[in-house]
């Protein structure tokens, strides 16, 4: 069942549109990040969720639920909806527990009791109900903050950047945490970044933005794979383009030879395109009668990245080979899989 439905959603700020017809569809329990260059929208759209954003146009729904449409605009306060924001925005001169159950009213004290402490042990916080915002970590802070947000039990969870003030070594480990008490509570969430590593570990399904639109809705391997256009396939990752004539319904003719698909194009023979291959598609082979000049090599660790000269062009190639050596002789070759040309 989808928790959360967006259809045709367009909003401006003062006649200046910033969502421009926006779809999207969350089954329950999912996790999808809003991905995107500053200003495309990401925020926006988030805030029209939380109901602290008016649309123009289009319908937001929860769980069946229409909250913003013609002629619908249910208060935010009323849409079941929990935010978790980048500074935390704990109350100060609360303490955890009274931070965590500041939204849980009109329940019995004792299940607001039990709910405190299934919270404080959801998020390891076990023993520091007690303390006050300054006297926690960063991090600390932050799981107070999703303790917050899911002691009200909301059928929805809002994430705008919430790792974006963590440092850069507990921020993987900390997004591992944080989803696994997502997945542990079955709570639907959105949540936007402009990174998309941090979409990769987080989220199930990415909406990639472009300019107040998503160009593409999906799982991380669905858009790494098979991009829909260039935007797409270089937002995710770094990409080589060839040009490629469509020979047969699954093979082309590059300047690496002939590359066959193991999936049918979807173009006429004598379509003339190019072909994207990831640096990690290409293999590197010694080869003294080779076309291709190794003219970089940089150790990254897992692999070694070498730029490779074929004539005018140059490829980047990824490899866990880390024998070749600048000006060495090399072909290089792809082996077949489902092509993706453009
Ligand atoms: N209150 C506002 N009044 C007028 N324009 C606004 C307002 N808030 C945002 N905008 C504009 O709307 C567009 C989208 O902004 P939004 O904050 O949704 O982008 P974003 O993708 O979340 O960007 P970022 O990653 O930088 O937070 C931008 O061009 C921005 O300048």
């Amino acid at each position: 069942m989808s928790t959360l439905s967006i259809k045709g959603v367009h909003s401006d700020y003062h006649g200046l549109q910033v969502l421009k017809g926006l779809d999207l569809t969350l089954n329950k329990g999912e996790i999808a990040a809003l991905l995107g260059p500053s200003g495309c929208g990401k925020t926006t759209l988030l805030r029209a969720i939380a109901g602290l954003q008016l649309l123009s146009q289009g319908e937001i729904s929860i769980n069946n639920r229409v909250l913003s449409g013609p002629e619908v605009f249910v208060p935010s306060e009323q849409r079941g909806v929990g935010m978790i924001f980048q500074d935390y925005a704990l109350f100060p001169h609360l303490n955890v527990a009274d931070n965590i159950l500041f939204g849980v009213k009109s329940v019995a004290k004792d299940i607001r009791k039990q709910r405190l402490n299934e919270m404080l042990s959801l998020v390891k916080l076990e023993g520091l109900g007690g303390r006050f915002p300054h006297e926690l970590s960063g991090g600390q802070q932050q799981r107070v903050s999703i303790a917050r947000a899911l002691a009200y039990e909301p059928e929805l969870l809002l994430l705008d950047e919430p790792f974006s003030n963590i440092d850069a070594k507990v921020r993987g480990e900390m997004m591992l945490e944080i989803r696994t008490i997502l997945k542990e509570s079955n709570v639907s969430a959105v949540f936007v970044t402009h990174s998309k590593d941090e979409a990769f570990v987080f989220a199930d399904k990415l909406a990639l933005f472009k300019e107040g639109q998503i160009v593409q809705y999906g799982t991380a391997e669905a858009l790494y794979a098979s991009p829909i256009d260039k935007y797409v396939a270089d937002f995710l990752g770094q990409c080589n383009y060839l040009p490629a004539v469509v020979s047969t319904c699954s093979s082309v003719e590059t300047p690496l030879g002939m590359l066959n698909s193991t999936s049918r194009l979807p173009f006429t023979v004598g379509y003339q395109g190019e072909v994207m291959l990831r640096p990690q598609q290409l293999e590197i082979t010694a080869d003294e009668a080779g076309e291709g000049v190794i003219i970089d090599r940089r150790f990254l660790g897992s692999v070694c990245h070498y730029q490779v000269k074929i004539a005018q062009s140059s490829y980047q190639i990824n490899s866990l080979n880390g024998q070749f050596i600048p000006g060495q002789r090399v072909s290089l070759t792809t082996s077949a899989h489902s092509l993706v040309i453009f």
